[in-house]
Parts: structure tokens; sequence; C-alpha cells
């Protein structure tokens, strides 16, 4: 069983759904393959009640896109694939012509760590029909995961205010892709660090941690298992106290910090896994400070989540490092974003792009017909709104933004005393990568960048001020007559 970076240097081409190539057959089959689709990738909810997202996963999108390609054995296994009687599922002209197929798609994206809102594209890919519909699951499988996990962390650092936090999931991780995946979210979302060492290996993530109960429990008593750690890491100690009594786990670390200091070293800090983290951390705080050790750090761990930490600051707990896993990795209170990946618009006969709509009975689930992109006005530094509009719109002094779902809710924004930047970037010009991709600490710099130019009422963790994104004026109109002519056919029939 070949593990996760493996799999990645091979071909995946083939990690999607079956109706995507059961869809694709049918395309090659009636002439329409190469027919120019535009399809868009979006989610419709904030998760975790959030007043913002953080986009992630894009670096994965590029490299997926970059290697989409049927190697031999992708090609052999289609061919082999049969009703049950025998009867090939594809002909062989069909997997002749998947052999020669090379990505050619234009793609324009956020980029990662980017703030972003439902409704508006993450993700817009351009091309051949048979393309876009093959990338739809790799490509949501991809960004609903890591945007999700980056949105949480985000939250967890907000409510963990300036001290760091440690990503401590691998153990409790969906598997090794997700663990892995995980981290690299967490990371961008505003983690310090992680436990996970191949994620400090693959992606440069500072790698972090302590040490066990099961360290203590190796020896005959808590004093000789501290000390013996200390000898082995004079400089970065930490030490658990809460393996039997955690009053007197404080006293034999005040021990071991005094014979450190002896020798000219510091105990870096303390951690508490168990009890009431409030009442801990501050007996453990007056005894290290009465001791003369102010500056031992004390971290926390233990189910955390930014609605514990949030209280245990609350309670003026004195925490200064929170050790996060399960919830975090987990995704543990919405485990999908539920991104959805839709078609709005395809290339006529005549060259001409027609706009694609899709009625439900829900008006939320109506999308945004046409080739569109966001922009984001900033006044003074600050975001004020979010505007989705066709790609071919004038310049205008003056814009309205309607909510898609509440067609109440408006903002004018003067664009002439607004700054305004385009989201969408672009990644790839017919198959050829043209991004120039950051690195992971550029990427981590942006989140933080960008959230901090969001108004705090939009980042409270509960019932957050919603943040207005719509679509330009024009834009809503224009859906809107579709919506109609949509209806009066579907009634006509
Ligand atoms: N002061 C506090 N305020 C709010 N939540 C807290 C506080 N102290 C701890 N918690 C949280 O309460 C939960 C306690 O879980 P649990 O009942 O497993 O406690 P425990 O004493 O640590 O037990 P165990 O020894 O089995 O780990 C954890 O999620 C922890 O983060
Ligand atoms: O609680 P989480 O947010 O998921 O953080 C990771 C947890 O994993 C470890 O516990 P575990 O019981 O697995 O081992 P240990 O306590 O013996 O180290 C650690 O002590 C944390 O409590
Ligand atoms: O280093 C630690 O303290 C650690 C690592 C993983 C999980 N829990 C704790």
């Amino acid at each position: 069983m070949k593990i996760t970076r493996d799999l990645y240097q091979g071909s995946l081409t083939l990690l999607t759904d079956f109706y995507q190539f059961t869809m694709a057959y049918a395309y090659w089959k009636s002439g329409k393959a190469e027919q120019e689709a535009v399809f868009n990738l979006f989610f419709r909810k904030n998760p975790f009640q959030s007043g913002f997202t953080v986009a992630a996963g894009l670096d994965y999108v590029i490299d997926y896109c970059r290697n989409f390609q049927f190697s031999d054995k992708d090609l052999a296994y289609l061919a082999d694939m049969n009703d049950g009687n025998g009867k090939p599922t594809f002909e062989a002209a069909f997997i002749d012509y998947l052999k020669d197929l090379k990505f050619s798609c234009d793609i324009d994206a956020v980029e990662e760590g980017e703030v972003v809102f439902p409704n508006m594209p993450l993700v817009r890919v351009r091309g051949p029909l048979i393309q876009c519909q093959l990338l739809e699951t790799p490509l949501l499988n991809i960004i609903n995961f890591q945007t999700l996990v980056a949105t949480k962390a985000a939250r967890i650092v907000l409510a963990a205010k300036d001290d760091p936090v440690i990503e401590f999931g691998l153990r409790r991780a969906q598997g090794i892709d997700g663990a892995l995946a995980a981290s690299r979210a967490s990371y961008i979302g505003g983690c310090s660090s992680t436990s996970n060492v191949m994620a400090g290996q693959l992606f440069g993530i500072p790698v972090a941690g302590t040490h066990a109960h099961s360290w203590i429990m190796s020896f005959e008593n808590e004093l000789e298992a501290f000390k013996a750690y200390a000898e082995a890491f004079p400089d970065h100690t930490i030490l658990l106290v809460d393996t039997y009594d955690t009053v007197n786990g404080i006293k034999n670390a005040i021990e071991v910090a005094k014979l450190l200091k002896e020798r000219g070293k510091k105990l870096l800090g303390i951690r508490i896994d168990s009890g009431d983290l409030a009442y801990f951390s501050n007996i453990a705080r007056e005894m290290l400070d009465t001791a003369g050790f102010p500056e031992v750090q004390i971290v926390a761990s233990n189910d955390l989540d930014e609605h514990i930490m949030t209280s245990l600051k609350m309670q003026e707990a004195s925490i200064n490092v929170w050790g996060v896993g399960t919830k975090l990795v987990t995704a543990f209170d919405q485990p999908a974003l539920g991104a959805v990946y839709k078609m709005s618009a395809l290339k006529n006969e005549e060259g001409e792009w027609v706009p694609k709509i899709k009625l439900s009975q829900q008006s939320i689930k109506i999308n945004i017909p046409g080739i569109h992109n966001v922009k984001r006005f900033i006044v003074n530094g600050k975001a004020i709104g979010d505007m989705i509009y066709l790609e071919n719109l004038e310049e205008k002094e003056q814009v309205t933004i309607i909510d898609p779902i509440d067609p109440t809710r408006r903002k004018r924004i003067s664009v002439a005393n607004a700054d305004s930047e385009v989201l969408l970037k672009p990644i790839f010009k017919n198959g050829e990568k043209i991004y120039s991709r950051p690195s992971l600490e550029e990427i981590r710099n942006r989140a933080r960048n960008r959230l901090a130019a969001f108004d705090k009422t939009h980042k409270r963790l509960i019932n957050p001020h919603i943040y207005p994104v719509g679509l330009e004026a024009s834009l809503y109109e224009y859906r809107t007559s579709l919506v109609l002519k949509a209806k009066a056919l579907e009634n006509g029939k």
C-alpha cells in the first residue's frame, strides 16, 4: 500500500466520481467533449456559523491540474471496466482519446489564505466540457476540506488572542491524507506549529511538542522522569504535570526548574492536559511566580476548541500556549463545507457564450449565471463589501451590490472613494501555469493580514455581523430575468 506522498507523485486522474466518466464518455460520443464551458466552485454558507471563511487548497489543485493526464495503468483500468457480462463500458476509441488528452483549461482562483464568503467563486474553470467535468470531484474534495480546516484554525487562533496554538491532531485526524492536509490548512489558518513531523518535512511547518504520560509512567516516580527529560532536552524542556496529582506535578516541575537554573538553563514550560484548566493553570502560575519562574510558559491541552478557549480566556486562565487536536483537524462541529461546482456558461456553435442557470425551489440554490468575478472594496484599509460581477462590466463611479438571497439587502459603494481588488487571480491559461506559488509562510501571512482588514464584528465567534457580499445590480437583474425566462419555459412545457 503506497502512502499519500507516493500517491501524489503518481497519477491521481482517476480520483473522481464514476459519473464524471460516464458523462465524459457521453460528451465524447455526442461530439460535445471539446465544447467550451465555464464552471464555478463556491459554497453557500460559512461553516461553524462563522462570519468568514479562509480559502485553502489551491496549491493541491495546481498540482492536480499539472499532473492531469492518464497513465497507462489508468487507461488499462478504464479499458477493463465492463457491464459484468464482458461488454466494455467505454469503447477503445474513447480510451485512445483519453490517452492524448492534455490539460488545457484556464483556471482563475482566489489565493490561499484569502478571506472568502458564500456565493463568490473560489475557483473558476474554463475549458473543454470533458475536462471541466472530470475536475469537479477532485477540486471539491481538495478545496472543501482544506478551506474548512483553515477556517476552524482561524477561529481557534482568534480565540487564543495573541497566544501560539500548536496543532496536535494527527492521531485523531481522518486518515493519513486528512492529517497532512489538515496540518497544512491549520498553519494557513494561523497555528504556529504542528506535532506532525511529516507535515514539517513536506511543508516546512515548524514542528513542536512536549511529552506524553507514558514518559512519566516509565519511571519509578514523576520527579525522576522530569529530571531525565530535562537532562535530554536542557534547552527545550516542557513537562506534563498532570499524570498523578497536578499540584504535586507543578512542585516537581519547580524542582527541575531550580536544577536547570543552577546549570544556567531555563525550564521552558509545563503542560496541563486534564482537570479544570482555569483552576490548575492559575495555581501553576502562582506557584511558578512565587518560586521565581515567571517566564515558564503554561501549555494547555484536552479537547479544546474556540468556545472552550474563549471561556478559559474569560475565566482569566493563565494559559500561554494552546495545544489543539481533534476538534481542529476533524472540523468537529461541521465535518464538511458543502462547496459545489456549477456550470455558469457554455459556448454555442456560433462561438457565443450562453449563460447557464439551474432553477431550484430554494432560491439559495439558484446559481449565478455567466462569466463572473469578484471584487473587494476597501476603505481606509477596511473591507466594506464584495461585488460579484460579470467580467465585461464597464467601469462605474458607483455600484450597488444586492444580496442574491435577500434582495432587500443592498449596499451602494462609491467606487471613486474606495480601493479595490479583483479576487480571482489567473492560475492557468490554456493549461499552462502562469501563477507563481507563494510560500506557505506567505500564505499564512496573507490570511493574517486579510483577516485584519475585516471589522471585528464579522469575526466574533457567535452571531457575527454579516459581511456584505452581493451581485452587482446589472448581474442581479440579468440573473432575475434568466430565472423568470427559465420558469416561463418550464411552465409552458
Ligand atoms: N475551566 C474550564 N472551563 C471550561 N472548560 C474546561 C475548563 N477546564 C477544562 N475544560 C474542558 O472540559 C473538558 C473536560 O473533559 P473531561 O471530562 O474529559 O476532563 P478531564 O478531567 O480532563 O478528564 P480526563 O482525565 O479523562 O481527560 C475538556 O474539553 C476541557 O478542555
Ligand atoms: O485533545 P486534543 O485536542 O485532541 O489534543 C491532543 C490530545 O492528545 C493527547 O492525548 P492522548 O490521550 O492521546 O495521549 P496522552 O495524554 O497520553 O499524551 C494529548 O495529551 C491531548 O490531550
Ligand atoms: O507534543 C505534545 O504534547 C502532543 C502531541 C500530540 C498530541 N498531544 C500532545
